[in-house]
C-alpha cells in the first residue's frame, strides 16, 4: 500500500519532523536504490515505528578521480520504492545544506569540519581510497546530528564502514544513535550468481556481469581453506592466485579483471591479521576491479559479534 511520504530537504524540516517521534530508525543511502537497499529498509521498518531515508550523492567522499558526476540516480523510482515500503520520511538534501562551508573533492582545498576515524581509515578499503572514509565519517556524522536517530542501519557490504562509523559514535560519545544501536544488516546478493548487490553494478557490461561472481567465490574459498585450519598466509596466495588465472581466461572474453586485495582483519580494531582466532572471529575481506568497475565484498569468519 502507498503512503504519503515527507519529503524534507532542509536541516529544520527535519527537526520538526523528529521533534514530533519519540523514536526513528534511519537508513543513510546515496539512491539508485536496489534490493540490497530495500531489505535494509524493511529491517528498519520492522524494527521502529518511525523510519527516515536519506539520498545524497556525498561529494566528500568521492577522491577527483572518482564517478561523483556520473554515479547513478534513479530519484523518481525510488521514491517509488520508499512509498510502498512504506517510509514515513525522506531526507533529500542540496550540497550546499550539509556543507554549509561549501565542498570541493580536492582535501588539500576543504574549508570546514571534517572527521578523521584514525586508525580504521587506511586499510582494506581505505588504502585504495585513501580520502573516503574521511568523507563517509564526516557526512554520516552531519546527518546523525541532524536526524537524531535511535536507530541507524548499515550494509555488511561495507563493512569497514560500519564498523569505522561505530568506532566513531563510541569515541564521540555520540547518543543518536548509540554504538549498539548501529544495526549492521547481512549483505543482500544476487539469487544465483552471489554477486554482493551494489549501486555501481549497473555500469557492468553483460559480459563483466557474467565474471563478477569471482570475488564472492575466491572469498568463500578462501574462508573455507582459514576455517578448515590453512595457513592465513598460504590462503590468501591461493585466493589471489584464483583470481589471476580468472583474469587470464577473462581476457579472452575482452574482459579486464584487475584483483585489488584479498585480506583478514581484525573484527573490532580492522587491523591485519595473519592468524585466524575463531574465539575472536574475523573480517575476510576482498576488492577488485572489473573494466571501470570496483567491486567489494567481504565474509565474516567466527565469532565476530558484529551482525
Ligand atoms: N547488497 C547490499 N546488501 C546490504 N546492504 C547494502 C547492499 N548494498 C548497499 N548496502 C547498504 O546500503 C547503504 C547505502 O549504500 P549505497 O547507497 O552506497 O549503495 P551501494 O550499493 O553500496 O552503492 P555503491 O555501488 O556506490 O557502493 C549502505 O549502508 C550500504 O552498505
Ligand atoms: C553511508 C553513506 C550514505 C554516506 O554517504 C554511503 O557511504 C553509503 O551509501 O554507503
Ligand atoms: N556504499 C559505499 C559508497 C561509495 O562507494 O561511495
Amino acid at each position: 500500500m502507498s503512503r504519503a511520504l515527507s519529503v524534507l530537504r532542509t536541516v529544520a524540516e527535519v527537526r520538526a519532523w523528529r521533534s514530533g517521534r519519540r523514536t526513528c530508525g534511519f537508513v543513510p543511502t546515496m539512491g539508485a536504490l536496489h534490493a540490497g537497499h530495500i531489505d535494509l529498509v524493511r529491517r528498519a521498518t520492522a524494527e521502529n515505528e518511525n523510519v527516515i531515508v536519506s539520498i545524497f550523492v556525498n561529494p566528500a567522499q568521492f577522491a577527483p578521480s572518482e564517478d561523483l558526476s556520473t554515479y547513478p540516480s534513479t530519484l523518481t523510482d525510488d521514491m517509488d520504492h520508499l512509498r510502498k515500503l512504506p517510509v514515513d520520511a525522506l531526507f533529500l538534501p542540496d550540497v550546499d545544506v550539509l556543507y554549509p562551508s561549501g565542498i570541493v573533492q580536492d582535501v588539500e582545498r576543504q574549508v570546514g569540519t571534517f572527521v578523521d576515524v584514525q586508525g580504521y581509515s587506511n586499510q582494506m578499503e581505505g588504502r585504495s581510497r585513501p580520502t573516503f572514509f574521511r568523507g563517509v565519517a564526516t557526512v554520516v556524522l552531519k546527518l546523525f546530528n541532524i536526524v537524531q536517530p535511535t536507530r541507524a542501519y548499515f550494509g555488511q557490504k561495507d563493512i569497514q564502514q560500519a564498523i569505522l562509523l561505530r568506532q566513531m559514535l563510541r569515541d564521540l560519545h555520540l547518543a543518536w544513535p548509540t554504538p549498539a544501536n548501529l544495526i549492521i544488516s547481512p549483505t543482500t546478493r544476487h539469487e544465483s550468481t552471489g554477486l554482493a548487490l551494489s549501486s555501481r553494478n549497473a555500469y557492468l557490461s553483460a559480459n563483466e556481469l557474467e565474471v563478477s561472481p569471482i570475488l564472492n567465490e575466491v572469498l568463500r574459498l578462501t574462508a573455507h581453506a582459514i576455517e578448515t585450519g590453512q595457513s592465513v598466509e598460504e590462503a590468501l596466495a591461493e585466493g589471489l592466485s584464483v583470481f589471476a588465472r580468472t583474469s587470464e581466461a577473462a581476457r579472452a572474453r575482452h574482459v579486464t579483471l584487475r584483483p585489488d586485495y584479498l585480506i583478514l582483519n581484525d573484527p573490532q580494531t580492522l587491523q591485519p591479521l595473519s592468524r585466524y582466532d575463531p574465539a575472536r572471529g574475523a573480517v575476510l575481506s576482498g576488492a577488485c576491479w572489473l573494466g571501470k568497475t570496483r567491486l567489494i565484498d567481504n565474509i565474516l569468519l567466527g565469532q565476530h559479534g558484529l551482525l
